[in-house]
Order: structure tokens, then sequence, then C-alpha cells
């Protein structure tokens, strides 16, 4: 029998010879940390404890320049310069790619397979149709909202109850999108909710595949997994629907009226747009990793202290922020309710409401930027040889990413970066002031990435974060159960993520 020791050793030699042979051609690349191959094995554990402290380090020493720090999974190349971050937003999809770096962040060949990074229609889809009809699904985006927080919120009288506000806020999310992308009764079924809901652990436990030979990887994925087995209920639920429609496509062209307006009938067009077979197999691979991105755009950490699994999506995290710190200032919850009570009463709720509430808006850019869940964003493969505008090579196959975090907190692009000013980004038409909203990126603002690769979510993410905000504000008080300051964060590798057992407590409104 093979004895552990001998195993241990093996892995160990294993690692040491792919930090030996690590690409060379990143010596012109400073380093942080160590560049010896075998000592920036220690970068390497490094960089998984102390992440912030070497992307600082890296920005103050190579500021409007780049740096790289080792990984276990290779020289990560970490942008600092505005001018090198506008050459990553024009570079198109030949010379630099973002899927890819999802793709084998994730090992999703093996868990989803390798259709969704070869024929991505699924992007096009969230960038359009997911888009386009928000509007005309307005009302059941806000419904739903409605709805979800007084079954999530339990209050007697005029007491106060405390919720953990970051579950709370997930599962909200996760009801919301449901209805939005399926509609009723779908989005009602505990059961289609909970393969929802589990479908960015079974994604994210693709990470773990990469310990192991890239031979063994597809069984690995079936022992470390459950990927499959979600599919294969997902297909379940769906093969009825697709079966129905293609028949009714069949018999009536794809107009017919009552043609449910859903993700599946999206995704339906995606496909054959792009020419790809419509299967339940398929589609449910695409769903699964919509839902991915929607509910759970996310990561998930080992917390230090007990093991158990942290999922941590970004529109969750996004909004948690947010709540913070408005339950840390009752005079910004006022400004804001004033705001989308007159917006309201004025144009009533719709999409267009929405982006009227310019104070509402700029609260959550202010909470993405300084509370954003990435130290880094805007990754990047580069599929050939890359040259920046300052003359600098990156060979092809390297992975570089933003220095976000540092740029979001940086005194020379946001004065006073360190202070939450929740109004810092009001637009204000009446005196011609405008300045960018929530979903827009700017070279100083990378929440949700820039470019071809920006995230095409992003629209439908802001409506329902502003939808799921102004409910809030304008139906109940909040305050912190406990802390008079900001919840402490948890920091591993290059997340940041909010305090997930803090509560915020929920009374009626009083005024
Ligand atoms: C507050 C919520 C969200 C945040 C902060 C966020 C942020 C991001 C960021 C930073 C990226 C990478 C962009 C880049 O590399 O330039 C991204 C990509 C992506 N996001 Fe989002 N996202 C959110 C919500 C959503 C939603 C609701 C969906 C789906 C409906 C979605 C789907 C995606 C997809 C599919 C990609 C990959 C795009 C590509 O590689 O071309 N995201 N997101």
């Amino acid at each position: 029998m093979i004895e552990y020791s001998s195993l241990l050793a093996g892995a160990a030699l294993l690692v040491a010879w792919c930090f030996l042979v690590r690409n060379r051609k990143l010596d012109h690349i400073p380093t942080v940390g160590f560049s010896n191959p075998l000592l920036s094995f220690i970068s390497s554990i490094n960089y998984i404890i102390g992440c912030g402290k070497i992307a600082e380090e890296g920005y103050r020493r190579y500021p409007n320049s780049m740096f790289k720090i080792s990984t276990f999974d290779g020289w990560l190349v970490v942008v600092n310069g505005t001018q090198q971050i506008d050459d990553i937003r024009r570079s198109n999809d030949e010379q630099m790619h973002g899927m890819t770096t999802v793709a084998e962040y994730l090992q999703l060949d093996y868990t989803l397979g390798k259709q969704l990074l070869s024929n991505p229609y699924h992007i096009d889809v969230i960038r359009m149709a997911v888009t386009r009809n928000i509007g005309a699904r307005f009302q059941e985006i806000h419904d739903e909202v409605s709805r979800a927080y007084s079954d999530a919120i339990k209050l007697t009288g005029n007491d106060w109850t405390a919720i953990p506000a970051y579950e709370l806020q997930v599962g909200i999310i996760n009801r919301v999108s449901a209805r939005y992308f399926f509609g009723q009764p779908l989005c009602n079924d505990p059961n289609f909710l909970n393969i929802c809901d589990r479908a960015t652990l079974e994604i994210f436990k693709g990470r773990l595949l990469r310990i192991f030979p890239v031979i063994l990887r597809p069984l690995g994925a079936r022992i470390f997994t459950n990927i499959h087995s979600l599919r294969t209920n997902m297909e379940e639920y769906l093969r009825p629907i697709i079966n129905e429609r293609l028949k009714q496509d069949q018999f009536h062209g794809t107009e017919w009226s009552g043609r449910p307006n859903d993700l599946v009938s999206w995704l339906m067009d995606g496909a054959q747009a792009s020419g790809t077979a419509i299967t339940a197999e398929d589609m449910s691979t695409r769903v699964l990793f919509t839902i991915f991105g929607a509910i759970h755009t996310s990561t998930a950490v080992y917390s230090k202290f007990d093991m158990d699994l942290y999922i941590a999506p970004l529109t969750g995290s996004t909004i948690t922020a947010a709540l913070y710190e408005l339950s840390l200032n009752s005079e910004d919850v006022k400004e804001i309710r004033e705001e989308v009570e007159r917006v309201v009463e004025s144009d009533g709720w719709s999409k267009a409401s929405l982006a009227k509430m310019y104070k509402l808006d700029s609260y959550l850019r202010e909470s993405q930027r300084l509370h954003f869940m990435n130290r880094f964003a805007m990754s990047r493969v580069t599929l050939k040889d890359f040259v920046f505008s300052d003359g600098t090579v990156l060979p092809k196959n390297t992975t570089t990413t933003v220095n976000i975090y540092s740029r979001h907190n940086d005194d020379n692009l946001y004065p006073d970066a360190g202070v939450f000013d929740g109004f810092r980004f009001v637009r204000d038409p009446s005196s011609g002031i405008t300045r960018p909203m929530l979903a827009t990126p700017t070279l100083e603002y990378h929440a949700f990435g820039h470019g071809r690769s920006a995230c095409p979510g992003r629209f439908f993410a802001v409506t329902e974060l502003k939808t799921m905000v102004a409910h809030i504000v304008t139906n109940y008080d909040i305050k912190l159960e406990k802390d008079h300051e900001y919840p402490q964060k948890v920091f591993l590798e290059q997340q940041s993520f909010p305090n997930m057992q803090a509560k915020i407590m929920f009374r009626k409104r009083s005024s």
C-alpha cells in the first residue's frame, strides 16, 4: 500500500517542479515578494493570507505601472496604471480573454463542460435579452421584492427584529432573480430554489480540481462535486418546458402569443441564433451558469475558524455593505427615503423611476467603491503577446488583473478615499451635474469591470439592488444589532467578504 508520507513527498516534488519551470518570460515585470523560483513558493502562501498587503505594497511601489505576484496558479500580473487599464479596456477577444480566466479558475471544462467557453452565447443573451426585458418585467421584480421581504421579516407591533443581514439578502436575491428568470410558479417552488441556491457551491468546488493532474480532473469532478447530479435535477425541470416550447415554436414560429418572456425562451433564441442544438442538457448548463453569475457571481472561502463554507455573491455583498452603512447613518436613510417617495409619487414604480433615484444610485456605487468584494477585477488571459501603449509586453498565456481595491482607495482618484460618502456620486440634472451612475464603468471605477468582458448582467443587478434598498428604506427603520461601527470584514486571498454574522434590526417604519 502506498504510504501517505510517499504521497506527500511526491506532491511536494511536483509543486517544487512547477515552481522551478515557471514562466521566465515575465522577468521584466517587477515582483512583490520573492522572484526566486523556489522562494516564490513562500510568496504564494503569503498571497493567500496577506494579499491585501502585497497589493497595497505593489500599488505604492509601482504607481502607473504593473507588478507580479506569485500564486499557486502561476504568476499574476497586477496592473495599477490608468493608461494600462485603458489598454486592457480597448483590447479585443483575440488579444485578451476574460471568460478564459473564469473557466480556468473554476475548471469549468470538467464541471459544466467545454461549450461554455467554446460557444458562450449565453453571455450575449445576458447582455441583450436579460437587459432588454427589465422594463417589461419590472412590476414582477418589484412584486417579488415586496413579497420576499414581508415573508422574511416577521414583525410584531413596533418591536425590533434582528436578522442576519447577509443571509437575508442572499435569500431575497435568489427569489427575485428566480422570478425574473423563470416566472411563477417555478420561483416559488422550494425544491427548484434549492437547486438554484446550490449552483454556486457546486460550481465553485471546481476550484479544488486544480490540485489534480489534468488527466484525473474529470474523475475529480465526479467525486468532489455534485454538479452533474445538480444539472440532472435542473434538466428534469427544464426538459418538459423546453419540449413544449419547441413544439409550439415549430407550429407557430417563435412569436406565438403566450410564449413566456423568460430566460428559457431567451436562451432558446440565443441557441438558435448561434446555430446550437437546443437540448435540455445544454440549456441546464447555461441556466446554472447564469444563476451562478446572477445570484452568486461569487466566490467561496473556508472560514479560518470553523471550516464552514461561506459563499459571497457580489450582488449580496453589495447590498449587505450598503445596508450596514445605512444602519449606521439614519440621516442617509431619511434622504434616500425622501427621494424614493418623491419619485414614486410623481412617476410610480418602474425601471425609469429607478433611473431618477440619484442618491440611492450614488449610495450603492459608493458601497461598491469602498467595500468591493474583490481586491482585483478585470482579470484576463493573454491569447497572444500583448503590447501595452508604454511598450511593456505580456507574453501569450499570462494572467493579468487590475488592482481595483487600491485604486478605489486612492486619494488621487477619490478625495478622502477612505471615507464613506454615500452621496459622492450624486447626479443632479437640474444644475447640470452629470456624474456616472452605478452601472457605468469608468477608468477609475471598476466594480463591474470594463471593456468587452464588462459584467453583462450589471443592468439587471442594478435594478434588483435599487428596488431592494428602495423597498427597505420606505418600509422599515433599520439599525445594527450590536455594532456602532461598520462590521468587520474577512479577508482571504484576493477576497474581502462582508461580515456574514452581523445582524440588522428591522421595525415597521415609524415616520
Ligand atoms: C452587484 C452585482 C454584480 C457585480 C458587482 C458583478 C461584477 C462583475 C465583474 C467585476 C465581472 C468581470 C468584468 C471584467 O472582467 O471586466 C463580471 C462578469 C460577469 N458577470 Fe457580473 N456582476 C454582478 C452581477 C451579475 C449578474 C446579475 C449577472 C447575470 C445576470 C452577471 C453575469 C456575469 C457574467 C456572465 C460575467 C462574465 C462576462 C464575460 O466573461 O464576458 N453578473 N461581473
